[in-house]
């Protein structure tokens, strides 16, 4: 048995997944759990089904069979979606949808507790510090809709990571985005994972960053998708904004 089996909640598991279009086999008998404090990046060819999995996994596709559970609870009955953070493959946006930059990130403060009070100081403060880390505090005041595409792709990591959820999910999502914004959000995301106990699962097709970064071989692989993983043991750190992370 590994060690993080021996120590760590299981956050996600998929037990005999499958998953069909129409008449199209995505895949079969996808068996992988994703423990508490690992870090998974998840490869595969297009097409392979990377994001059909991330999407049965925050129950947006209901699987064809199997089960997929997040935090012990099979994913119909999970409740508690404030522990779980997801950015989709990037969208482009309508330039008329009237939210600025701001009120995205800031709608990520939101859950069924804070739906019906103000944010308060903190809170705020806490949206201004996500929107520095993604380097886009000078846009805060511009509608989400007139921003470039990597611009808004950053508005939704500002968004995700603003309550430091338990559980982060990626859809490739650093795609649009600078080569200097990346080097820090990354920083920021293995901080995060090492120093914050966060848990994460990422699509990415930079094999050359997931093998530097989670090692060169797969530590499963099911059919076309192949699983790395990193698991922390590293000791927590006291800062709680979001900005040291990339200042360290
Ligand atoms: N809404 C849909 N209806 C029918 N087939 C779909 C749908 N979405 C995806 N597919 C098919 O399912 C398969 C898996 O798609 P998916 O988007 O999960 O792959 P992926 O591994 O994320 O690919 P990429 O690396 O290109 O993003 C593909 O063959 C795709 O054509």
């Amino acid at each position: 048995m590994n060690e993080w089996n021996e120590c760590h909640n299981e956050i996600i598991s998929l037990e005999h997944v499958a998953y069909r279009y129409d008449n199209q086999n995505v895949f079969e008998d996808v068996n992988f759990k994703v423990y508490e404090r690992d870090f998974v990046g998840l490869i595969g060819s297009n097409g392979a089904g990377k994001t059909t999995l991330l999407k049965l996994m925050v129950g947006l596709l209901k699987p064809t069979s199997g089960e997929v559970r997040l935090f012990g609870t099979p994913v119909r009955q999970f409740k508690d979606w404030e522990r779980i953070g997801y950015v989709p493959q990037k969208n482009s946006f309508n330039p008329l949808f009237p939210a600025t930059v701001m009120e995205v990130v800031q709608s990520g403060m939101y859950n069924r507790r804070k739906m019906f009070r103000r944010l308060t100081h903190e809170d705020k403060e806490k949206c201004l510090d996500a929107l520095k880390v993604m380097k886009i505090e000078n846009l805060a005041d511009k509608r989400i809709g007139q921003l470039s595409g990597g611009q808004q792709q950053r508005a939704f990591l500002a968004r995700a990571m603003v309550n430091k959820p338990e559980l982060l999910i990626l859809d490739e999502p650093t795609v649009g985005i600078d080569i200097e914004t990346q080097k820090d959000f990354f920083k920021l995301l293995q901080h995060l994972h090492a120093h914050h106990e966060m848990t994460f699962i990422m699509v990415s097709h930079d094999l050359e960053l997931v093998n530097s970064w989670l090692g060169s071989e797969p530590v499963q692989c099911c059919g076309k998708l192949n699983f790395y993983r990193k698991h922390s043991h590293d000791q927590p750190c006291i800062e709680q904004d979001l900005t040291h992370s990339v200042m360290s």
